[in-house]
């Protein structure tokens, strides 16, 4: 799998915040539908209806090679794994029932009610 984790290097506090903010976005995701890129031979045709594909271990690896420059990219990469699914899958499928349920969960989570203290975190 491409999707394995290199070692661990020095961390920004934008690192830490994210990946504060993935663990408790993956645990979400108990079923782990989310937690590996969706192969073709999972979700047929998947890669030709998906432009731009993305899950927890490809936002993980990103977190660690320092790619997100702010909280929004992150938000828009965790967007775009839920709304993939919400457009391969048709709405009477577990998969689209769990990523609209995982979204919803996961923007409750970084409202500023829930995460201001996190971000004080980040100068
Ligand atoms: C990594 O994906 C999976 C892993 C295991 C299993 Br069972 C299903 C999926 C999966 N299947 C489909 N059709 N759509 C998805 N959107 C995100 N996950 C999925």
């Amino acid at each position: 799998r491409q999707c394995v984790l290199r070692q661990r290097q020095e961390r920004t506090p934008l690192q830490r915040a994210l990946e504060h903010v993935l663990k408790k976005f993956e645990m979400r995701d108990p079923q782990q539908f989310f937690a590996w890129p969706v192969t073709d031979n999972i979700a047929p045709g998947y890669s030709a209806i998906i432009s731009h594909p993305m899950d927890f271990c490809t936002m993980r690896q990103k977190v660690e090679e320092n790619q997100y420059g702010s909280l929004q990219d992150f938000i828009s990469d965790f967007k775009l794994m839920c709304t993939n699914a919400m457009q391969y899958n048709h709405a009477d499928t577990i998969y689209y029932k769990a990523s609209k349920k995982l979204l919803h969960a996961g923007l409750k989570l970084i409202q500023p009610d829930k995460v201001g203290w996190l971000l004080g975190l980040v100068p």
